[in-house]
């Protein structure tokens, strides 16, 4: 089975031991207030481990082990439930998913016609029981026979009414957890009152919820998922609950004013077969890394009392119901640095340099840390564990430090004391800190960059030049080059008529370069030259890149899931200076590219005849060595790159064995050496323009 999750490899007797004791206190602490050491995947993969040594080891299970048992059999309570409030078993993957409703519906002895499709909600779970249309008590889960009573805590949950609509004698069960804004609020009570935080939103609702004695409240959000009624009440509003299918259930519940996920982006469906329960579940996937509240999973159960009753439950979780666990969003791990950078716009914002974890998919590295205020209000430090949150295209960040994690060799986070980018004086009036220059920090290396020979090539713009045009508030960013004046450039010092009409002329020029080199102009931080025209190739016009989100990005060769959010962050914050671009008539389409009108839209091929042709490179890497000659003798290295890339080839600048082919001119050295040895196709400048002759 490929798609197996993990699993800590247990080796022996004592090492088996040792991790039952980890995974039960971590359970304790985390059931109690949220304090594990272990993030999910850490202990997921812990149980794992024990259920896998279990399996070779039947003889050896220890009493004390979280196998099989709900909440990992280390919480107790002393109030029972009326009926077990049980667990979940987990599939990880589709096929999985397909193999378990092949054995329920083996089980039944017939299909499944309704499965109800509902957000796995991360919080904890909890029973409401109402009688006569009033809310009288909460339970906790407990260890499913049995649960702790909370209600000192009715009257903060939103979402779980004093009253319902009808005097009706009922239990609701659903989650109580915090939103993001409950989470923040929790956390400024928290952080007024003794300088910390919570690590994360399941865990301050954990806390919350269990807390008796704090001088604080904080509010929680309830979510029902079930109800049912007392065992012997014989009412007809009873037999209906015990009888209507799941959904209708839910639906009834809402109509009782209590909140279900009903009127959320991920409220519950009724699907009728697996490919629609597959979509389902793809589509709250999607939505999770905008939804105000934490979903770790989504819920399957059969919709009818008659599968649920026939397939019944194992000690720990029901047969007719399994969650669909999603990729954990958020690990713990080691805050190391904090580095200082100053924009475009001239603020200094933080980032977080961690120790590199795997999180949704990719390896993380760096999170924001949005401010200094922010940084303060979190407490953070530097060696704390951090929680880093990362779901789908979203920029990771930190989300707070784990306090019980700290050693006590954790360092205060130092602030800048001068801008980095320049050293000058950092205005601190706002929460975010600003280089007292403004965009003019980093003007200057920003416009430099973009009239270069690479980008705008616009000569005579020299960066004392541009320093001049600053200094007399004639430009802020090079957007303003394309409104500049006669009159403007002749009034600068040492500007003569000649070489401001030279001036104007090849600003006037620069308005027709290519997209790709317009595209690398705007200094999009991780798109250079070449990943410039990669982009500007596969979306043909500006209209197209702004257009395109997160995941279009990923699709251009070398965007990953980690750079594609930051481009499309820089593009928005971009915006007025690509407007300004393009109310100046600078040229914003890649030529030789027309965009193909498929859906998605953006995909590209050569123009001219409807058809798409085979380009000459297509598939291939080039790289280019040494002079130039013949027909391709004026072209700069920049040119021939483009024209690979114009010809469908990939431009490269190292020989690997990746490398399909090496344009070596006079004087190749060390790139020719290394294509021979790993027997790279070479050519000549001259051969090679006959590859391309199309195009030239
Ligand atoms: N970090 C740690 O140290 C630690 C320790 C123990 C457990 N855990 C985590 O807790 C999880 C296991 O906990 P669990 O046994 O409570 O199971 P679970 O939370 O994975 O699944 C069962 C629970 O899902 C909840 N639920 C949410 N939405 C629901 C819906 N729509 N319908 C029905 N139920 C819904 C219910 O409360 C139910 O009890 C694991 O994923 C594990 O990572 C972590
Ligand atoms: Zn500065």
């Amino acid at each position: 089975m490929t798609d197996a999750p993990p699993f800590t490899a247990i080796i022996d007797e004592t090492a088996y031991a040792e991790a039952v004791q980890l995974a039960a206190d971590a359970a304790a602490a985390y059931y109690a207030d949220g304090t594990s050491p272990l993030d999910d995947d850490a202990y997921d993969t812990l149980v794992r481990g024990i259920a896998a040594y279990e399996k070779a080891h039947p003889d050896h299970v220890l009493e004390a082990s979280p196998t099989g048992k709900v909440a990992g059999g280390v919480v107790v309570g002393d109030v029972p439930h009326t009926v077990p409030m049980l667990s979940l078993d987990n599939v990880f993957s589709p096929g999985q998913l397909a193999d378990w409703v092949a054995s329920l519906e083996r089980r039944l002895g017939r299909a499944v016609t309704a499965w109800s499709v509902e957000p796995k909600l991360d919080g904890m779970a909890i029973s409401a029981r109402y009688r006569r249309g009033r809310l009288v008590q909460l339970v906790t889960r407990g260890d499913g026979t049995a649960g702790e009573d909370v209600s000192h805590a009715i009257g903060t949950i939103v979402g779980l009414p004093g009253r319902l609509t009808d005097p009706v004698t009922v239990e609701l069960r659903g989650e109580a957890m915090m939103t993001s804004e409950q989470f923040a609020a929790a956390c400024a009570k928290r952080q007024a009152h003794d300088g910390t935080t919570f690590a994360n939103p399941r865990s301050a609702a954990a806390g919350t919820l269990r807390a008796q004695d704090r001088p604080y409240v904080c509010e929680l959000t309830f979510f029902g998922y079930g109800a049912l009624p007392l065992p012997d009440d014989a009412s007809e509003l009873a037999q209906q609950l015990r009888e209507l299918p799941h959904s209708q259930v839910m639906d009834w519940v809402a109509g009782q004013g209590a909140q279900t996920t009903a009127g959320t982006t991920v409220a519950g469906i009724v699907a009728t077969s697996v490919e629609q329960v597959q979509l389902r579940i793809e589509g709250i996937a999607a939505a999770r890394p905008e939804l105000p509240f934490g979903i770790d999973g989504i819920v399957i159960k059969a919709d009818l009392t008659a599968d649920q009753a026939q397939a019944g439950s194992s000690s720990r979780a029901p047969r007719w119901a399994i969650a669909y666990k999603l990729p954990a969003t958020e690990k713990i791990t080691k805050l190391l640095e904090v580095e200082w950078n100053t924009g475009r716009t001239g603020v200094i914002a933080p980032r977080a340099v961690l120790q590199p974890v795997e999180l949704d998919g990719s390896v993380v590295t760096y999170a924001t840390l949005h401010n200094v205020a922010d940084i303060t209000r979190r407490g953070l430090m530097l060696g704390d564990s951090v929680v880093v949150y990362k779901a789908g295209d979203v920029i990771p960040r930190v989300e707070s430090p784990v306090v019980h994690l700290r050693t006590g060799d954790e360092r205060p986070i130092g602030f800048p004391q001068v801008c980095p980018a320049c050293g000058d004086a950092i205005d601190t009036s706002q929460e975010r800190w600003r280089c007292v220059r403004g965009r003019g920090c980093r003007a200057i290396a920003s416009i430099g960059y973009a009239v270069g020979r690479d980008q705008l090539d616009i000569e005579g713009l020299a960066d004392n030049r541009v320093q001049q045009l600053l200094d007399a508030r004639l430009i802020a960013d090079f957007g303003d080059l394309f409104f500049l004046t006669r009159e403007q450039v002749l009034s600068l010092e040492r500007m003569a008529e000649v070489s401001t009409d030279n001036l104007l002329t090849a600003i006037e020029r620069a308005k027709t370069r290519p997209l790709s080199r317009v595209f690398c102009a705007l200094g999009v931080r991780g798109t250079g030259r070449s990943m410039s025209r990669r982009i500007a190739r596969h979306f043909g016009t500006m209209e197209a890149i702004r257009a395109a989100d997160a995941e279009a990005f990923q699709q251009v060769d070398g965007i990953g899931s980690e750079k594609a959010p930051v481009v499309v962050a820089e593009l928005v914050e971009l915006g007025d200076l690509i407007d300004k671009l393009i109310k100046a008539g600078v040229n914003m389409v890649e030529p030789g590219v027309t965009l193909v009108g498929d859906e998605g839209g953006t995909s590209t091929r050569p123009s001219g005849s409807g058809e798409p042709v085979a380009l000459p490179l297509a598939g291939m890497t080039v790289v280019v060595t040494g002079a130039m000659s013949g027909p391709l003798e004026t072209l700069s290295r920049t040119q021939m790159n483009e024209l690979i890339e114009r010809a469908g080839g990939r431009a490269s600048s190292n020989v690997s064995a990746k490398t399909s082919l090496l344009v070596a001119g006079e004087k190749a050295g060390s790139k020719r050496a290394k294509a021979e040895a790993l027997g790279v196709r070479i050519a000549s400048p001259e051969e090679f323009a006959q590859m391309v002759t199309q195009l030239l």
